[in-house]
């Protein structure tokens, strides 16, 4: 064996690999030497870690590994020190996620338990053998039906009448566990728990109905005028102290009217995205104060309905969206149609008003792009699969999960060329049942053939996975390929791919190359500096 046939040979093998790799996003723009040392590092501390951290024993956790099940891993995810390094990274924008879902349970009862009108009731009375299977139901009152009932789990308690909801915490039997429990229960509600996800409802089906059930609970107060604009504030706050720049929060139209202070359902669509809009100015005016606007250059709403509606319904919803959007302009971004695609109507169903809408908003002027989910399924030539056509040919912006866009080499050649990003939602994916770890999630196929994709986090309050960061984590160690360098690919791509225009997304993305390089600069120092302490 002469060497040179060695050299030959890995010459030959760096340029297949190289040419394998050459649609990769990361790959066509040539790191600062600065940025090049901390993807090192990163991928140092990484491979450490998988054997330190993730080696270890954990009683409540029996194999752990990089990648692993969210719900499970969660409690060794937050002690890694790449976790702590992800927080601090400027993340972008964040481009899906169900306003809904985006505020901590914990917080939405503190605050709701602030409000006298808020009334909670259920089906049978508490007890200790029925609190696991029964969901509470929230409503705001007027205060002329305010109730004085004691509690959920007094003998006296009849089924489905009104407590307030201070009422039923301060009340709630110690025999159950007393306030404490009460939080639980209610959190509980609102969020998918580990057991449920890979035990209980550990089909795509089972942990859709507990999926949905959390919406009809977290919904009753959400949906009340004093804690809209609260909820959206604490959204954006957490949001930006995650690194977050800029959100398009998709929100769900479905109820014409939320309740409003008086007790009353009739606060109407254009009211809400007025209080999203004083919170948004509210927020930039603080950051501004602050001396940190560059942090929040702003929010805006995708429009969306539930697609178990008929198309005569949509109709209506659609001219809704083009009503706000000609007197909300800056707030609207685009339009969606939103709920399991593997059990709800598929786009084709509702294709003549969709084809109208399109028509309609020349007349008007407007322009209001469809940004749908599609391909949020296992299936293969199902209708949730087939939803990617008829995505594409409706000309989508993005595409929302697009989960099973892998199968389909026309289409990933499509959004390759015409810059069509996927939403991509690993952890909902994972929860939902589509992939059983991050590892086997197609992210890297996609990457691999040139889609731009954005990292999102979908539901996190239903989730857990709050901010990005947790995402951004779980892709960072279920690949080799992948480094810090990939990851600021994909939250410049958020920001490019947003619809933030001319100038106003340059100035997004200048902001955030500032963002990055202090954020490479930062860790490089604190990481010389715990390097000199150790030595
Ligand atoms: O990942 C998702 N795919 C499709 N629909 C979703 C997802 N997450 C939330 N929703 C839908 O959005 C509504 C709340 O605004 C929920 O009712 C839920 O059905």
């Amino acid at each position: 064996m002469m060497a040179s046939d060695v050299a030959a040979y890995k010459e030959a093998r760096a340029a297949l690999i190289d040419e394998d790799r050459s649609f990769r996003r990361d790959r066509h723009s040539i790191p600062s030497s600065d940025e090049a040392k901390a993807d090192r590092l990163v991928r140092e501390i990484r491979a450490a870690e998988a054997s330190s951290i993730w080696k270890q024993e954990y009683p409540s956790i029996p194999h752990p590994f990089p990648g692993m099940e969210f719900l499970t891993g969660r409690e060794i995810i937050v002690k890694t020190q790449l976790f702590a390094i992800l927080s601090k990274m400027p993340k972008g924008a964040l481009l899906h996620a169900h306003l809904d879902a985006t505020v901590n349970a914990s917080f939405l009862l503190k605050i709701a338990l602030k409000q006298p009108a808020l009334h909670v009731r259920v089906p049978q009375r508490l007890t200790a053998s029925n609190i696991s299977s029964i969901l509470p139901h929230f409503r705001a009152l007027p205060q002329n039906e305010f109730s004085n009932a004691p509690s959920l789990t007094d003998m006296s308690y009849e089924a489905e009448t009104w407590v307030s909801l201070q009422n039923a915490r301060g009340n709630f039997d110690i025999s159950l566990g007393g306030p404490e429990e009460f939080d639980k229960w209610v959190i509980g509600s609102m969020m998918i728990n580990p057991k449920e996800a890979y035990d209980t409802h550990n089909t795509i089906a089972k942990i859709w109905e507990k999926f949905i059930s959390t919406f009809m609970v977290s919904t009753g107060l959400i949906r009340f005028a004093p804690i809209f604009p609260e909820y959206i504030r604490e959204f954006f706050k957490t949001s930006i102290e995650d690194g977050i720049s800029y959100i398009e929060a998709r929100i769900n139209f479905l109820y014409k009217h939320m309740v409003g202070i008086d007790g009353q359902e009739n606060i109407p669509h254009r009211d809400w995205l007025l209080m999203f809009d004083d919170v948004l100015k509210e927020v930039k005016a603080e950051m501004k104060a602050q001396g940190r606007e560059d942090e929040f250059i702003g929010a805006r709403i995708i429009y969306t309905t539930i697609r178990f509606i008929t198309p005569e319904e949509l109709d209506w919803y659609l001219e809704d969206c083009i009503a706000l959007k000609k007197e909300f302009p800056h707030l609207i971004a685009g339009f969606d149609l939103v709920g399991n695609e593997n059990e709800l109507k598929p786009l084709i169903d509702y294709i003549e008003p969709l084809l109208r809408f399109r028509e309609r908003q020349k007349e008007e002027g407007l322009d209001i792009p469809f940004i749908f989910h599609a391909g949020e399924t296992l299936g293969d030539g199902s209708v949730a699969d087939m939803n990617l056509y008829d995505a594409i040919l409706l000309g989508t912006k993005r595409i929302g999960h697009g989960y099973s866009l892998v199968k389909h080499p026309k289409l990933i050649d499509t959004c390759r060329e015409k810059g069509i990003a996927l939403e991509v939602c690993p952890i909902s994916n994972e929860i939902l049942r589509l992939t059983s770890s991050t590892l086997m999630h197609p992210l890297p196929i996609l990457l691999n053939n040139g889609v731009p994709v954005a990292l999102c986090s979908d539901d996190p309050a239903v989730f857990g996975n709050m901010g990005l960061t947790f995402d951004f984590f779980q892709v960072l160690v279920s690949s080799e390929i992948t480094g810090l360098s990939t990851l600021s690919k994909l939250a410049r791509d958020s920001l490019e791919h947003s619809t933030l225009d001319g100038e106003e997304k340059r100035r997004a993305i200048t902001a955030w190359e500032k963002q990055w390089a202090k954020f490479i600069e930062e860790f490089l120092r604190e990481h010389d500096r715990s390097t000199c302490l150790v030595a």
